[in-house]
């Protein structure tokens, strides 16, 4: 099967990776082109534009970071929407609200073409396994036809039915994620500044009800101050303002998220943006006012 792949970034440079290695044909393109340079030494060819990449392949993925982004690379010039048409699939695996997503599929049909949204859950090493959770929803034609792809990028997909329910879905679980991460970084922070192991948390933690495997995964980084990152902060605090704006449409009261969409705030203002969203744990670290 041959695909295009649009964005290379930790997530779409693990995706295309992985189709790769399963014998996909994989066209790549991406902003900063010279990303590209390392999937071609493995096997994929290089589209210089959305538009090139779409009329080469009859089905096309993107992994992009936010709204903005996938709004660009469909509707600006040499964007897919320039050459997406009759027989062919565009399937957009980023994490953007409903309406961005029902606004890219109404364009994408006016030009005869098919659409699915298909954010997922599951982070750079599930996407490098492919182990992905896959939420997928629109044309269910198009979803059938790419199930093999699927296949490959994930252990898990759903279809959700209407454009928007994906989005919708990506956007409450990682609301609860973020939501748990902070709470999980005030607990560390009050087991270490009221004199316990913060280590022995984590151990008593994993034997109980509320073991899982963020924490499990995390925690031990954390606790190192290691904050490589796997899944960026500045698109955790993205989704939980997504999802804080999903809850004023429907009138749900949210403080926790909204308090969790604070403190990733505030990790933002301290330049740490680019690093793991587990970064927010510095937030409640003490000022050095030893120089
Ligand atoms: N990392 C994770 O654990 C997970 C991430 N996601 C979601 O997947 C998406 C991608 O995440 P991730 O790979 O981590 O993000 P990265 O920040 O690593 O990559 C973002 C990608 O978007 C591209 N991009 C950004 N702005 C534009 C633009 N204006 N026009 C064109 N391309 C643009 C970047 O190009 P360039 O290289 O030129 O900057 C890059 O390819 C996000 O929506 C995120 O929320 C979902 C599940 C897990
Ligand atoms: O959107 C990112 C999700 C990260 C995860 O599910 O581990």
């Amino acid at each position: 099967m041959e695909v295009g792949f649009l964005g290379l970034g930790i997530m779409g440079k693990a995706m295309s990776m992985n189709l790769l290695r399963h014998g996909f044909k994989v066209t790549v393109w991406n902003r900063t082109l010279s990303k590209c340079d390392e999937l071609v030494e493995h096997g994929a060819s290089i589209g210089e534009t959305p538009a090139a990449v779409i009329k080469k392949c009859k089905y096309t993925i993107a992994m992009l970071s936010d709204p903005s982004a996938a709004l660009s690379v469909v509707f600006d010039k040499d964007g897919v929407l320039e050459q997406i048409g009759n027989g062919k699939g565009y399937v957009d695996m980023s994490t953007v609200d409903a309406d961005t997503s029902s606004k890219i599929s109404e364009a994408i049909k006016s030009k005869g073409g098919s659409f699915l949204e298909a954010p997922v859950s599951g982070s750079k090493k599930p996407a490098e396994d492919g182990q992905l959770v896959i939420l997928a929803a629109g044309d269910k034609a198009l979803y059938d036809e790419v199930v093999p792809a699927f296949d490959v990028l994930g252990k898990k997909s759903f279809h959700l039915g209407e454009v928007g329910n994906s989005a919708k879905m990506k956007l409450v679980v990682n609301m609860i994620m973020g939501s748990m991460m902070n709470a999980f970084s005030e607990g560390l922070t009050l087991a270490g500044r009221s004199g316990l192991n913060p280590s022995t948390l984590l151990d008593v933690l994993d034997l109980g009800a509320i073991a899982n495997p963020m924490f499990k995964m995390k925690g031990p980084s954390m606790l190192k101050n290691n904050y490589s990152p796997a899944f960026p902060l500045k698109h955790q605090q993205k989704d939980m303002r997504l999802a804080l704006a999903l809850g004023d449409e429907n009138a749900v009261p949210m403080p926790i998220a909204a308090a969790a969409n604070e403190a990733f705030k505030k990790a933002r203002s301290m330049g740490l943006g680019d690093l793991d969203f587990s970064a927010v744990h510095e937030t409640l670290k003490k000022p050095d006012h030893s120089s």
